[in-house]
């Protein structure tokens, strides 16, 4: 879609001139989360909200942490530790090294990554499909991290593959969308 890849240009420039560094860890006070077990996240890389304290943060709660790594025209999930040593950089991402798991045990809260939300949760994210692919198959609570002023009134343009998150995370917000 011509307006998506315009619109994520325009969305990745103003990311980077407006970057301010700042943590995600009031998403661990969500009921959500607090109840969670198994959560997938993500590592940020470049201008990306940080999931890097809040990944920490999570394993050291005792949660189990799976990550995503790019396989062709699909996401695998691979559980990770914490250990920094098990992660290698792939087309500047950080991705989780070790065994795929083969099947997904439910999963109770997705840390998704976007460009932008709307306001009724539907997201922007880099453009390869690889979210919208994943999130029909995962269970659980789908929150995305963007950076404040990211959520947006505007009502993003929308296909039939995209799927609406529950709620979005700023450093100082976290704004739950009504699903209907
Ligand atoms: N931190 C993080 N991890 C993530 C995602 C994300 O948005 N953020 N993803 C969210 O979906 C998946 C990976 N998404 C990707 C989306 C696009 C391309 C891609 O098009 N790469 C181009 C080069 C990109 C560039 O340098 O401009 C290429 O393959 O040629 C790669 C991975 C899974 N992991
Ligand atoms: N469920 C799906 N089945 C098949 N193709 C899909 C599906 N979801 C997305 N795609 C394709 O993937 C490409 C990117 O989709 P889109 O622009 O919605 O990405 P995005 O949501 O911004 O990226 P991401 O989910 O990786 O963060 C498009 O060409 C789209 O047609």
């Amino acid at each position: 879609m011509k307006d998506k890849a315009h619109m994520r240009e325009r969305y990745r420039r103003e990311r980077r001139e407006a970057f301010i560094p700042a943590v995600y860890t009031n998403v661990l006070s969500t009921p959500e989360v607090m109840q969670a077990t198994i959560v997938a996240s993500y590592v940020s890389y470049g201008h990306e909200p940080s999931t890097v304290e809040l990944n920490r943060a999570l394993i050291k709660s005792g949660k189990t942490l799976i990550l995503p790594r790019v396989n062709k025209d699909h996401i695998d999930w691979i559980f990770w530790d914490g250990d920094e040593s098990k992660l290698i950089e792939k087309k500047n991402i950080l991705e989780p090294v070790g065994e795929v798991i083969s099947v997904l045990p439910a999963i109770d809260v997705v840390i998704v990554p976007a460009l932008r939300i709307d306001r009724d949760g539907y997201r922007l994210g880099q453009g390869g499909g690889y979210y919208d692919r994943a999130l029909p198959t995962m269970s659980g609570w789908k929150i995305a991290l963007v950076h404040s002023g990211e959520v947006t009134s505007e009502v993003l343009p929308r296909e039939s593959h995209d799927i609406a998150v529950d709620a979005a995370a700023t450093p100082d917000l976290i704004v739950r969308f009504n699903k209907n």
